[in-house]
């Protein structure tokens, strides 16, 4: 296809028609039901929609997503399978590459050819073959160039995206999708920019291409076309997670890209696997509250729990927009994000001192805070260890799964600090309770894990204390501790069917913690029966001494 005809095509996608307005607004719309002026057409793609979501358009956030129909919460509102997925480098040998599942710890088969990527068995490798056997080329070139590193998931993920697109051909309805992705590519910083080139320079260098007409056969003109691809890469691309939400890799789905961004969502994008696993890498989307008729779709494209500035900042960064939702205006005197829990444990919250400003008292019973230097100590220590920890998350997470198994056997051998870890992730679990909404995903995955810590035998359990002791002991120990743990699993369990989807179960999580549930129920019975028998015991032994 010409340039000139290329160019025509595009901008007929790009042009809209007016349309209704909505019917209603609601708090978490990311735009007012005013600003709503336009109505994409659509015809023939965005078939993966169900029919009660709209495609309207904004003039503060382009398209999004919005609803005819109430959707309950928990429920899933769609799920598709992405564009394209591409595992990160640290993951290429410890998942499948086509369903990102980890082989159910049984050894994944390597390419023979690439030797970069790994299946489950040959019916994965057959399913991924029509677009491996292109990237096993690419990848087999670029090692015989002496690279010793593989391409990383962006170059990958873009990779496949262009062959997929070369044999679908640019009128296809799956490529029409990824056309449509908003691009910044004209508003992008200096910053941006250098990203974005290096990221076309290596694709093209992936790809194998010699001359700039060589892009013509991946229906584009011209390097520019290239350039703008990026930069809808980078504007709508999805980390793809695993069911306890450890980042797997980066994915594409222009539909769900057409979701646009609240601090205060009310829905999440997550990966539960669910599904047969030929059906997976899929993403659903799942209401995280009840969403009525006439609402905007709405996720979080970053860490919520983060303090506004940071929010604003990476928003701006990487999707160029000031967010104003209703967290970012809301006039809260005290952001639970930004504080700390009340010295009196009033249940209130101090706002954290800044060095400028270290005077901080509790909103709810105006206690001073003491000792600033410290709070404002620890909370340097913290951020910098959660940086190293997610750090080597992403960088090695075999390396960080194998620190978290060899804590497994300490904390089974040394009560105090298995102690110390319940007591941490219980204030985890408090905090995440203060700054997300109820069901979403990260609290219910920490609070399956108190549970779990919770359940973990006791290597020195306590002797019991007075009644009035025990009230206040934290953890508590032996049948009580049981007793806890299995509430806080019912609770996540919870929690876990809302943000990972009802009819999911809760997803992989939610149903491995509905077996913990069966065990400790078992375990809790033999305790009653045992405490049942020793006081008969006892006082059979009264009655005949
Ligand atoms: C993943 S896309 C979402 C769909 C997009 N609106 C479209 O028309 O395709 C992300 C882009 O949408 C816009 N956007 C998303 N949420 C927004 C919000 N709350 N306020 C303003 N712009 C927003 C920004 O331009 C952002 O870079």
């Amino acid at each position: 296809m010409s340039f000139a005809k290329l160019k025509a095509t595009r901008q007929a996608k790009q042009s809209y028609v007016s349309s209704n307005t909505p019917q209603n607004s609601q708090e978490s719309s990311a735009v007012s039901p005013e600003a709503i002026d336009e109505q994409p057409v659509t015809e023939g793609i965005y078939k993966s929609i169900p029919e009660y979501l709209e495609i309207r358009t904004s003039s503060t956030s382009g398209r999004g997503l919005w609803t005819t129909k109430s959707c309950t919460q928990g429920q899933v509102i769609f799920a598709v399978k992405p564009h394209a997925a591409a595992l990160s480098n640290a993951r290429l040998d410890l998942h499948c590459s086509q369903c990102f599942g980890d082989g159910n710890n049984a050894s994944l088969k390597r390419c023979t050819k690439c030797q970069a990527v790994y299946y489950c068995d040959s019916t994965c490798q057959n399913a991924d073959w029509p677009l491996h056997k292109h990237e096993c080329a690419a990848l087999q070139r670029i090692a015989a160039s002496g690279e010793t590193s593989v391409p990383s998931e962006a170059i990958r993920c873009l990779g496949r995206i262009m062959w997929k697109r070369q044999k679908q051909g640019p009128t296809s309805g799956w490529t029409r999708e990824v056309d449509l992705l908003q691009s910044h590519n004209k508003d992008i910083e200096p910053s941006a920019y250098e990203l974005h080139t290096h990221l076309a320079i290596s694709l093209v260098r992936y790809l194998g291409l010699s001359s700039p007409s060589e892009i013509a056969s991946f229906g584009m003109a011209s390097g520019a076309d290239l350039a703008n691809f990026v930069s809808r890469f980078v504007t709508n691309t999805f980390t793809v997670t695993d069911p306890s939400l450890a980042p797997l890799g980066a994915s594409v789905s222009p539909p769900v890209a057409l979701i646009n961004h609240s601090c205060d969502p009310n829905a999440v994008v997550v990966f539960p696997r669910s599904r047969p696993k030929m059906e997976e890498p899929l993403m659903q989307v799942i209401a995280l509250r009840d969403i009525a008729p006439g609402e905007e779709i709405l996720t979080a494209y970053v860490d919520t729990t983060l303090p506004k500035a940071q929010r604003q900042a990476s928003l701006r960064e990487t999707y160029l927009f000031s967010c104003a939702c209703t967290l970012c205006t809301s006039t809260l005197d005290v952001d639970p994000r930004e504080s700390v829990w009340c010295p009196k444990s009033c249940g209130g919250l101090c706002p954290t001192p800044i060095e400028d400003n270290p005077l901080s008292r509790c909103a709810k019973c105006r206690a001073v805070l003491q000792k600033t230097d410290e709070v404002l100590d620890a909370v340097r220590i913290g951020q910098q260890a959660l940086d190293k920890a997610t750090g080597l998350q992403f960088s090695d997470p075999a390396k960080a799964m194998q620190l978290a198994s060899k804590l497994v056997p300490i904390l089974k051998e040394a009560q105090a600090a298995l102690d110390t870890a319940v007591v941490s992730a219980t204030k985890v679990v408090a905090g995440l309770d203060v700054v997300l909404r109820y069901g979403h995903p990260v609290r219910g995955i920490a609070r399956a894990e108190l549970g779990k810590l919770l359940a973990v035998d006791e290597p020195a359990p306590r002797a019991p204390g007075t009644p009035a002791e025990e009230a206040v002991r934290y953890p508590p120990s032996g049948a009580r501790r049981l007793r806890l743990a299995l509430e806080t699993l019912l609770l996540a369990r919870a929690e876990l069917a809302v943000g990972f989807g009802a009819v999911n179960e809760g997803g992989a999580v939610g149903r491995g913690v509905r077996e913990d549930i069966v065990r400790l129920e078992r375990e809790l019975g033999v305790w009653k029966k045992g405490v049942g028998e020793a006081w008969r015991d006892a006082k059979e032994a009264g009655r005949s001494g």
